[in-house]
């Protein structure tokens, strides 16, 4: 049989969750004062919706093959996104074999890099190489993990973000990551409140129970210095997760060096492609990078940045994005685990990821999940929620 080709790439918006799990409404513990690189100014320190966090929306990627067969996947990017796609990526998506993913990939990203590279035309780049993954699986009627060199374990282990790490311990996860609320310009007397969620939380999940700190870019050198060391100390952190801007790799390869022996320095969900991790890792700045596979470029560069992380001795533990990671994790040797982000506000129960996005999507249970074998990435996209197409080519 011929191998099919793509007839057409349509791109959609979508609000309220899924891509975009930031853009949540009413009360969330994902937007309850957490420390921001926006947090200096008192105006934005309450809420992330405040200076924008949730301005894009969701994109939602559909591409339609020769034979019929539909893939698709979302991501943020929103509007912006959605132009980029119908009018410019798709002419390197419509008339391709459904197989030849390497080569649009390469086509995509030579073709913006006047105005790409990061950011939001790597995210729109992402989505689409993920629909394309989810179509040459559906063609293929494999699961996109046996696509990747199949399972090497039989199930995914994950541990859980959200505000309350002791649920998370009675709902089975290995560890929980809990949002920084207070950033540098709130002084001694945040660090002294930083500190206090840490050693309360300690308290309530004993001893050997994994807690992490992210804080989403917000820090610099000395604050995340003073931080990290007392964390470890008197509340055992084991990782301090991008304490500083993605662009600062100066700043953490000296984070790095200064934090006690032992504990992890984490970064890499707002860095994109195999060139912006090398200079994570040839610089030394981290033990775990944590690419978000809808934003560093979907899985075809992902492959790329974990074999350069594996040389370099650094694990894989993507950033959230639900099947699109788990699909990748359990193909490989160098990701042990998985993050798994608690979308329900409070958060007291395991909700899907990109929920009210998917339908069929796999969320752990115990903290465990073994993946099924539903071609592609074994999703559909939930007919209650309201597509938008703003743009057509
Ligand atoms: C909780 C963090 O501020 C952010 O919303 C998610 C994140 O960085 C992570 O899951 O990692
Ligand atoms: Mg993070």
């Amino acid at each position: 049989m011929a191998t099919p080709t793509i007839r057409q790439i349509r791109a959609y918006t979508v609000r309220g969750g899924g891509g975009d799990y930031h853009d949540q409404s009413g009360a969330h513990w994902i937007d309850d004062h957490v420390s921001t690189p926006m947090a200096k100014y008192p105006n934005y320190r309450a809420s992330r919706r405040s200076f924008g966090i949730n301005v894009l929306g969701s994109l939602v990627v559909e591409v339609e093959a020769s034979d019929g067969t539909v893939g698709f996947a979302v991501t943020t990017g929103g509007e912006p996104a959605a132009w980029i796609v119908e009018n410019h990526l798709a002419r390197f998506i419509e008339g391709a074999k459904v197989t030849d993913i390497e080569l649009m990939w390469d086509q995509m990203y030579n073709a913006t890099l006047y105005y790409g590279r990061k950011g939001l035309v790597i995210n729109t780049i992402s989505g689409v190489d993920l629909a394309l993954w989810d179509l040459l699986g559906k063609v293929r009627q494999e699961p996109v993990f046996h696509l990747l060199g199949g399972a090497v374990r039989d199930e995914l282990q994950f541990y859980a973000t959200g505000a309350r790490p002791d649920l998370a311990k009675e709902m089975g996860f290995i560890g929980g990551k809990m949002a920084l609320h207070h950033g540098p310009a709130e002084g001694e007397e945040g660090l002294r409140k930083n500190l206090e969620i840490l050693t309360d939380m300690r308290a309530k999940v004993g001893p050997d129970f994994w807690l992490m700190q992210d804080c989403w870019m917000s820090l610099d050198v000395n604050y995340a210095t003073k931080f990290a060391t007392r964390a470890w100390h008197e509340a055992g952190l084991k990782w301090i997760e991008e304490a500083l801007s993605p662009d600062d790799y100066w700043g953490y390869s000296e984070l790095r060096r200064n934090l006690p022996r032992g504990m992890l320095c984490t970064t890499g969900e707002h860095e994109a492609t195999r060139w912006g991790f090398r200079l994570l890792l040839d610089m030394n700045c981290c033990d775990i990078i944590q690419p978000d596979v809808g934003w560093c470029g979907g899985v075809t560069e992902l492959i790329k940045i974990s074999a350069l992380a594996d040389a370099h001795g650094v694990l894989v533990v993507p950033h959230g994005s639900s099947v699109y990671s788990y699909h990748f994790v359990i193909t490989r040797h160098n990701s042990p685990f998985a993050e798994f982000l608690m979308m329900h506000p409070v958060p007291d129960q395991v909700v899907p990821m990109f929920t009210p996005l998917l339908l069929e999507e796999p969320v752990p249970t115990k903290g465990r999940l073994k993946l099924p074998e539903t071609p592609g990435f074994g999703v559909r996209l939930n007919p209650e929620c309201k597509l938008h197409r703003p743009y057509t080519h």
